[in-house]
């Protein structure tokens, strides 16, 4: 009953037309179960001379009408129940993307974008099969089962149906039985999916890296090796359904064999008519499916619940980074940023990435941090964005905790631009505009005048409107840097966050951006990541990182004359550049 916990406000919305549509195939059960007692009357009728032609239409229209009723009634239940069903699966689907969305970035640090989409898709689709086909064929089973035994007992003969039916339980045995069994082959081509997800987005998505790398026979080995794996798995099962579908229909023909000995029996000494033992004959064979359309329920509900349990462990993670019960106003919002004494270790590990950090950014301030590869300037981006989860009293804006503060308030004043530029595969408009419903033509203008983008992104085919490719394949990686700039500044945030976004353009283009920001944001509140000092040498602070600490801080002038690892980054990069140029 837990494992509903999740799917039940769903199935809830939907109960009226699941009753309307179960009530519509038990009326069509019914008059199925009519048709039999037509011919049984009509043998009857016949064997005693009685079958006049005048009454063969009445026979011919009752089992004409009877199938026509059939047919409309089979098509309503079919639209209720199986568009009810589909309707459960959007709304579920829609649950967890909308779940997955609020989970942190930590989640996703362990878990695979091919798993999460076997989730969205997979699993679903077997829980929608457990609640739309499932049901029906559960009910249509139960109901026809006892209605034909009821129908086989009153209108035919007690003693031949308890004969007949006796093997019909042996079939329930083997399933349940076989259960557990099912249940865990079922996991293992869920998973194995998924893996097989896993390695076909991971494979396109790094395509260039494979190609650049004449690397396609071994990514192809790769994948017909999961592929594989995925057959196997495929394959237990239908070799488990292949040998469980005919021993049903085995057993099921045991009943046939012993109505036809005993019934035939009980004609001959007159104890059944002839018109009886027709009924029963026919019940019998409609009584095959529902004995094994329960075992097909059974598959069905035990796959639904598998994944219906894989679903409920997205559903039940909560997310990481909650808002605080008691928020604190985030307006009016005045941009200033106080780091204090602020730790650091990632989930998961054991070193911390940052240690006692703590500096202040005043309103309108440029403040720079520079540092070697791997010293915590990304991390340290992601905590004041609280991507990830801080200790309270470490981070303050505008005087008050970040974790006082509404995360999503506080992230719109922000205008971020990440290191790995990710570009949507539509419009550059679109992706300019993204942080906002509705795409202001001017303002994505102005925002890729600034970032120096404007005059390439007329050079396209369609300007503005070009569709990019995936992540933004056409274009340049400068050129990308340029319309991520331009998509932070789209917003007019307060505070703008630059990690690393000019290290693609050269650096020409690089002097002439921060020109046009410096103008822009001026009274905006800047924190710039940079590898080149030439990036940040006017900043109003610099902030040397080194394996997770501060070690210097202070304007260009003040830096170079420490002597330290700054002037050294300095002078190196001068003597690159003057290399650079010379040859
Ligand atoms: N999700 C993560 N889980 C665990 N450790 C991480 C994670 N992300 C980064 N790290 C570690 O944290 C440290 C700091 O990484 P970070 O990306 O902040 O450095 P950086 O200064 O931005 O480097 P670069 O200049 O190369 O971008 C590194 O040692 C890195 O291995």
């Amino acid at each position: 009953m837990n494992d509903l916990k999740y799917i039940m406000p769903h199935l809830k919305r939907y109960i009226p037309a699941y009753i309307f549509g179960i009530l519509l195939l038990m009326v069509i059960d019914t008059l199925q179960l009519v048709t039999p007692l037509i011919i049984g009357n009509f043998t009857d009728t016949l064997m005693s001379g009685n079958l006049t032609a005048d009454k063969i239409p009445f026979y011919m229209f009752a089992v004409v009408g009877i199938a026509v009723l059939v047919a409309v009634g089979r098509f309503g239940w079919r639209m209720t129940i199986i568009t009810t069903s589909k309707k459960l699966e959007y709304s579920l689907r829609n649950q967890i993307f909308e779940h997955l969305e609020k989970l942190p970035l930590n989640y996703y640090n362990h878990h695979k974008t091919g798993d999460l989409m076997a989730h969205c898709t997979n699993d679903v689709n077997s829980v929608r099969m457990a609640f739309g086909p499932g049901v029906v064929m559960f009910i249509d089973a139960m109901f026809m089962g006892v209605m034909t035994i009821f129908l086989m007992i009153t209108r035919v003969n007690l003693n031949l149906t308890l004969l007949a039916i006796l093997p019909l339980p042996l079939i329930a045995f083997f399933i349940i039985a076989l259960g557990k069994h099912i249940q865990n082959l079922f996991k293992g081509v869920q998973e194995a999916f998924s893996d097989l997800t896993d390695n076909v987005q991971e494979a396109f998505s790094g395509i260039r890296i494979i190609k650049s790398f004449v690397m396609e026979k071994k990514t192809l080995d790769h994948f017909n090796e999961k592929s594989r794996e995925n057959f196997d798995a495929n394959m237990n099962l239908v070799k488990l359904f292949g040998f469980v579908q005919p021993l049903v229909g085995f057993i099921a023909t045991t009943s046939t064999l012993i109505s036809l000995v005993y019934g035939g029996t009980l004609v001959i000494d007159q104890v059944i008519t002839i018109g009886e033992f027709v009924t029963f004959i026919t019940y019998v064979g409609m009584l095959t499916w529902p004995v094994m359309a329960l075992g097909f329920v059974y598959n069905m509900i035990q796959r639904g619940q598998v994944s219906l349990r894989r679903i409920n462990v997205i559903l039940e993670t909560e997310p990481e980074i909650a808002d605080a019960n008691h928020l604190l106003d985030l307006y009016p919002f005045v941009p200033t940023i106080d780091v204090k004494n602020l730790t650091f270790t990632y989930p998961g590990a054991e070193e911390p990435v940052l240690k006692n950090i703590h500096f202040s950014v005043q309103r309108g301030e440029t403040v720079a941090i520079i540092g070697k590869t791997g010293s915590g300037k990304t991390t340290l981006m992601n905590l004041l964005l609280k991507l990830y989860n801080v200790d309270d009293g470490t981070i303050f804006y505008n005087n008050k905790d970040l974790n006082d503060l509404p995360i999503k308030a506080l992230r719109d004043q922000i205008g971020y631009v990440p290191q790995d530029n990710f570009l949507f595969s539509k419009s550059i408009a679109y992706n300019i505009g993204f942080a906002n419903e509705t795409l202001e033509d001017d303002q994505i203008r102005s925002a890729a005048e600034v970032s120096q983008i404007h005059e390439e992104i007329m050079t396209f085919s369609e300007a503005y409107n070009t569709e990019l490719g995936e992540r933004g394949v056409n274009m340049s990686g400068g050129q990308k840097q340029r319309v991520s700039i331009a998509r932070a500044l789209y917003k007019k945030p307060p505070i703008v966050m630059l990690d690393d976004s000019l290290s693609a353009v050269d650096t020409k283009t690089e002097e002439s951006i921060l020109g046009h920001l410096k103008e822009e944001l001026a009274g905006t509140t800047t924190l710039i990541v940079a590898h080149r000092i030439s990036t940040i040498k006017d900043a109003d602070q610099i902030i040397v990182l080194d394996q997770g600490e501060i070690v210097e801080r202070g304007t260009h002038e003040t830096l170079m004359t420490l002597d330290g690892i700054y002037k050294d980054m300095y002078t190196k990069q001068l003597l690159e550049e003057k290399i650079a140029k010379e040859s």
